[in-house]
């Protein structure tokens, strides 16, 4: 394909990976939008993501998440897409977005040890790991948790190895991948 017909790049990964940031990133150099999951099930629920996972349930949270990432995509212009950290690990997520024309998945990918070590100062924003109490349970949550979802995120059509890069250079080497 053509490098300058992919308009639309989605970012996975892990909690903390910099998804948000990245994605922000390529939006602004680029004047694509920036649409982010998360923000959207956050608006459409009025509530912020731990008020759902607490009042709702993860349950209540997947469906909307699948439900909105279906809309999204059928209705997708030009855009950075950031999801939601288990996005491609649930439902037809991943099938939906390998299906969606002119999308191209990009996994940020970055080592269990550098995730927590980022993630601990973070705990209280995410409600899947909130309750770890020490830097040594979080560590072993990721590790487990991360094993379970590289099976999803590595189906991606581009990995990145995020370890020990700016988010600046990161935005770089994805905008390089397409333009
Ligand atoms: N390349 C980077 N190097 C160092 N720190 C970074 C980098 N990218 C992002 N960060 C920092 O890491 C934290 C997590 O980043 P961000 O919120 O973008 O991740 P995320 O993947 O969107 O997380 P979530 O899954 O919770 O939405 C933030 O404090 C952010 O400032
Ligand atoms: O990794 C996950 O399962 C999640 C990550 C966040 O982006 C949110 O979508 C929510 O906290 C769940
Ligand atoms: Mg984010």
């Amino acid at each position: 394909m053509d490098k300058l017909e992919i308009m639309k790049i989605a970012l996975c990964g892990y909690m903390g990976c910099g998804k948000s940031t990245v994605s922000q990133l390529i939006a602004s150099k680029k004047g694509l939008n920036f649409v982010e999951t998360d923000l959207k099930i956050e608006k459409q629920e009025n509530l912020s993501i731990s008020e759902i996972f607490t009042q709702k349930g993860e349950i209540y949270f997947r469906k909307q998440e699948n439900l909105i990432l279906k809309n999204l995509l059928d209705n997708l212009d030009e855009s950075v897409l950031s999801l939601g950290g288990g996005t491609p690990c649930y439902a037809n997520n991943l099938q939906m977005l390998k299906e969606t024309q002119d999308l191209k998945l990009v996994y940020l990918k970055l080592t269990a040890a550098n995730l927590t070590n980022r993630l601990w100062s973070e705990t209280h924003q995410r409600p899947l790991i909130s309750h770890l109490s020490s830097k040594e349970l979080l560590d072993e949550y990721v590790r487990k948790h991360l094993f379970e979802r590289q099976y999803y995120y590595l189906q991606s059509d581009y990995i990145i190895d995020a370890n020990d890069k700016s988010a600046e250079e990161l935005s770089d080497e994805i905008i390089n991948l397409f333009y």
